[in-house]
């Protein structure tokens, strides 16, 4: 990662404690644009609630999270959550929720179709699509409104290999489009293929946040070796 590149979001002395357990504590973490930041460790480690955390749509018990409140956010989730309208319909309520005139919706809702693979599928319930095409709605849906900032929480976790590329190649596109894909993932293999930095969380602390190359075949933790060698940690 650039050490010169813009910075996105900066999270300065953040401690997330529920019950007097510390869930997150991070003094300071910085996420910079360019290829995408890949949060990954073990089951627990605290990766959804930092993301939530940097999404904004939970707070911190101290500290702060900086970001342009200008910059359009979005965020898909692990299990789309997709509205009862038509795959078509999905995409534009979200562009007329913003007040996208009728004209423009038409068009931008048939590019992102397009770019899902669905136009076929357009006037289909979206409940009935299969979880790789619902997958595919969610994000492009959540690239309708040309976020600065994507947030993905394992996107791909139950998905077939055939699925799991096709959302790759979004979140590439959408990478090269300028979108800052900040997403959580436990797949070494999808990291690589996605390139850019790891952040490796463990007990809600960044133990590394380096080149996904560097982290795959050298981490420097104790911890990182044991979660890419498949072991338990405690
Ligand atoms: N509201 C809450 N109150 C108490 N504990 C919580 C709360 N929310 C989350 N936790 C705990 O915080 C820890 C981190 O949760 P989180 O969902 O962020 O883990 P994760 O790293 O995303 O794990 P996974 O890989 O299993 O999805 C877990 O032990 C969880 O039980």
């Amino acid at each position: 990662m650039d050490p010169k590149a813009p910075t996105v979001l900066e999270l300065c002395d953040i401690r997330l404690i529920r019950d007097e357990q510390h869930l997150v504590n991070i003094p300071n973490l910085t996420i910079r644009q360019g290829a995408p930041t890949l949060i990954m460790g073990p089951n627990g480690a605290g990766k959804s609630l930092l993301l939530r955390l940097m999404h904004g749509l939970i707070s911190p018990t101290q500290g702060r999270v900086d970001f342009d409140t200008d910059v359009q956010q979005a965020m898909v989730f692990q299990r789309p959550v997709l509205l009862r309208r038509s795959v078509a319909g999905n995409i534009d309520f979200v562009l007329k929720a913003h007040r996208i005139p009728r004209a423009v919706r038409k068009d931008r809702v048939n590019a992102l179709l397009r770019m899902a693979d669905l136009i076929p599928k357009a006037r289909q319930s979206a409940r009935t699509l299969s979880g790789g095409e619902q997958q595919r709605l969610a994000l492009v849906r959540a690239l309708a409104l040309k976020p600065k900032i994507l947030f993905l929480d394992e996107p791909t976790a139950s998905l077939d290999p055939s699925a799991t590329h096709a959302i790759e190649a979004l979140i590439r596109q959408a990478n090269d489009a300028g979108t800052k894909i900040i997403m959580v993932t436990h797949d070494p293999g999808q990291a690589s293929r996605l390139g850019g930095e790891i952040v490796f969380l463990h007990k809600g602390q960044v133990l590394e946040q380096t080149g996904v190359s560097d982290f795959l075949t050298e981490p420097k933790s104790t911890a990182a070796k044991h979660y890419l060698a498949g072991g338990l940690l405690f």
